[in-house]
């Protein structure tokens, strides 16, 4: 069964446990967005650790460089997994899977910027990864004819572990499940939304269909 990710994309540690209070009975991973942990740091990754010690704390470092020792520094703050970009070099990868395994935690490849994601996403696999997030930012949600149809087509040919971001909402979930990801994950879809626990609602059921 697919997994529900929210991606809180807040910039104080007060307002994403309140939303994630909300949401957490719905959703399997808790995304600590990359704004929010340039705000916040790593005692937000903690403080987010500490209120849901049951769910899986994602850590979106989107790390460009230093793979283990930034890996250290989010699975030591409490993070279950981390994001290292897909267009840096395979050692920064590797480096983080090594820390990874020594925490007992997780290396989550993004795509974001990665020309073949197909191709990027089974090379992270082979290095170690967790699992690889085909994702398009929200600077790429916003240009003109962006679809993430195209996320969940190379899901469906990747063949291995992936994650959809860019954009799910309740329009695109099921689609995103049928795509055969292992999760979806949702930002705006959920934090954006007037009623943050009914939107998580709607689309952990619309996984679970
Ligand atoms: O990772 C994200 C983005 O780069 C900003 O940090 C988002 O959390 C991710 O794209 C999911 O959010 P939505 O696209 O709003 O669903």
């Amino acid at each position: 069964m697919a997994k529900l990710q929210v991606a809180i994309d807040l910039l104080k540690i007060e307002d994403a446990i309140a939303l994630a209070t909300k949401v957490a009975p719905y959703v399997d991973i808790i995304e600590l967005g990359t704004p929010l942990i340039k705000s916040e740091g790593l005692a937000g990754i903690r403080k987010m650790k500490d209120a849901f010690p049951d769910k899986l704390v994602l850590a979106d470092f989107k790390t460009a460089d230093a793979g283990e020792l930034e890996a250290n520094m989010a699975f030591g703050a409490g993070a279950d997994l981390i994001t290292i970009l897909g267009t840096t070099g395979d050692s920064t990868i590797v480096g983080a899977v090594k820390a990874a395994k020594e925490h007992g935690k997780g290396v989550v490849v993004d795509t974001i910027g990665v020309q073949d994601r197909v191709k990027r996403a089974q090379e992270a696999i082979a290095l170690g990864a967790e699992f690889v997030e085909l994702h398009a930012g929200l600077d790429e949600q916003a240009q003109e004819g962006y679809s993430i149809q195209v996320l969940i087509d190379e899901a469906a040919r990747a063949g291995v572990a992936v994650s959809i971001a860019g954009g799910v909402n309740k329009n695109s979930v099921a689609a995103v499940k049928e795509s055969g990801a292992m999760v979806a994950v949702a930002g705006a879809a959920i934090y954006g939304a007037a009623d943050p626990a009914q939107a998580a609602k709607e689309l952990k059921e619309l996984l679970n269909a």
